[in-house]
């Protein structure tokens, strides 16, 4: 059968990787689709570098000729960030290719006007990449769920940063250290503040939000906490609480109390939490990522695998690769992104949380009463407190009850002003699934 043509825009950690599964599995491929897979040409930014496994004379400069020549069938996007990657896929939706992308930051700030071009110009558009690397996720929540309904998606969805807390929690390495390694690793962005500070994480969770409620939500909707204030005193204060800090996306229908299907509304947020050691998150290490799914009829259903790197992000690439390419032989189309609910996404202050409060306090008697009656004030109750050394080095640890997040940030706050603290050491939310 006539080869389907495939152009690849950008040729970095993951394009790599594609280019050399393209090659090595060429034979599999062809008979997966029932066609043969060609590159037809890698667009890049520069030219003076060696690209294994890809002919010289298929690398170039200008990506926007190569995604709507005749010749192309099939583009694959991993370009990442915003422009000229919007522009492309347009460009190429517009010209009758299937797009496959590994670009949550663009779907995520943009995602209507892409998924409107696909209905659009009736292109099929695959992302499976875009979240948790290597697991399949989207495609269980685009399809095999897509029948049930979703109530929650709890999870571990970067892997620079979960690299990075777990090199600070098992080995006392240092930020920086471990997020160099983590770069060298291929594991980071190409600005890495797009991980520590949680951009990637936040970009990943509208995602998901979107896929599991059907509902319009973008970057700009989810709440975002990332990991440069998490310290080695928070680590070490998880960990007496026999706890472990990781970065989570949290993306939860609020149930309404007139009982409405689709709920209140919808919270979706990113922020280092300390969860037991005993949860099944706890146990992912390095970039590894992990993903609960909750749904009515499904109950809970637990993803895990790789989260990023090349291999296993080319291995999702691929997957869609396949998909696009088959329906194309097979005349057919994959799914259409519908978002017919418009759930209003709720501000972070009405989300209910728990805080971990560590206190360096005067040495006093009456230091806890006077803490438990601030807290009281605020509305917000105590599960445990905790009262640690004398003199200067006298500390008090309270983990609250569920509250709103305003009113335990509210009572923060108002601690920072009490006199007989001398300072707030540590502030962390408390996630138990
Ligand atoms: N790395 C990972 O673990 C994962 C990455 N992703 C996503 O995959 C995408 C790619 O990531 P990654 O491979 O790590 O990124 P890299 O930075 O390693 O690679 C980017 C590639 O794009 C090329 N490029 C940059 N700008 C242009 C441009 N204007 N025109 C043409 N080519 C351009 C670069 O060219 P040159 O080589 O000349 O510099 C490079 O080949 C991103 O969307 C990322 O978020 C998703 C999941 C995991
Ligand atoms: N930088 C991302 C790459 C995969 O999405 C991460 O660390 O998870």
């Amino acid at each position: 059968m006539k080869p389907l043509r495939v152009a690849l825009l950008g040729c970095g950690t993951v394009g790599t990787e594609v280019v050399r599964l393209l090659d090595e599995q060429a034979d599999d491929l062809a008979a997966r689709v029932g066609a043969p897979l060609e590159l037809a040409g890698v667009a890049v930014r520069r030219l003076d570098r060696a690209r294994e496994h890809v002919a010289p004379e298929l690398v170039t400069t200008d990506a926007m000729s190569l995604v709507t020549r005749d010749d192309v069938d099939l583009v694959v996007e991993v370009i990442g960030g915003i422009e000229p990657a919007r522009s492309l896929i347009l460009a190429a939706m517009k010209t009758g290719k299937s797009v496959v992308t590994a670009n949550k930051a663009l779907l995520a700030e943009d995602g209507a006007t892409i998924f409107a071009a696909a209905r659009e110009y009736g292109a099929d558009l695959y992302y499976e990449a875009a979240v948790a690397g290597a697991i399949p996720l989207l495609r269980p929540l685009r399809e095999s769920l897509v029948g049930d309904h979703v109530h929650k998606v709890l999870g571990i969805v970067n892997g620079t940063t979960n690299y990075i807390l777990d090199q600070m929690d098992t080995h006392g390495a240092s930020f920086t250290d471990a997020l160099e390694e983590a770069q060298s690793l291929g594991y980071a962005e190409a600005d890495p503040t797009a991980d520590v500070e949680g951009f990637d994480a936040a970009a990943k969770a509208a995602i998901l939000a979107q896929l599991a409620f059907h509902t319009p939500v973008t970057a700009a909707d989810v709440h975002r906490e990332g990991i440069t204030e998490v310290t080695a005193a928070d680590v070490a204060g998880a960990k007496a609480m026999d706890s472990v800090v990781k970065l989570l996306a949290i993306c939860e229908r609020i149930p309404d109390p007139d009982g409405r299907n689709g709920g209140r509304g919808v919270s979706v947020r990113v922020y280092p939490a300390m969860i037991p050691r005993s949860h099944p998150l706890a146990s992912v290490r390095e970039a590894y990522n992990a993903v609960f799914v909750e749904a009515r009829s499904a109950g809970s259903l637990m993803f895990y695998g790789a989260g990023a790197g090349g291999a296993p992000t080319a291995s999702a690439v691929l997957g869609d690769l396949v998909a696009v390419a088959r329906n194309r032989v097979g005349g057919t189309r994959g799914p259409v992104e519908v978002t017919y609910a418009e759930l209003p996404v709720l501000p972070m202050g009405e989300t209910i949380t728990r805080y971990y409060v560590q206190l360096d306090v005067a040495d006093r008697s009456g230091v806890l009463a006077q803490v438990a009656e601030l807290f009281a004030r605020n509305g917000v109750s105590i599960q445990a407190v905790r009262q640690e050394g004398h003199g200067d080095d006298a500390q008090l640890v309270v983990v609250t009850h569920r509250a709103p997040d305003a009113a335990l940030a509210a009572t923060v706050e108002a601690l920072r002003r009490l006199d007989i603290v001398r300072e707030v050491a540590a502030v962390m939310r408390v996630e138990s699934g």
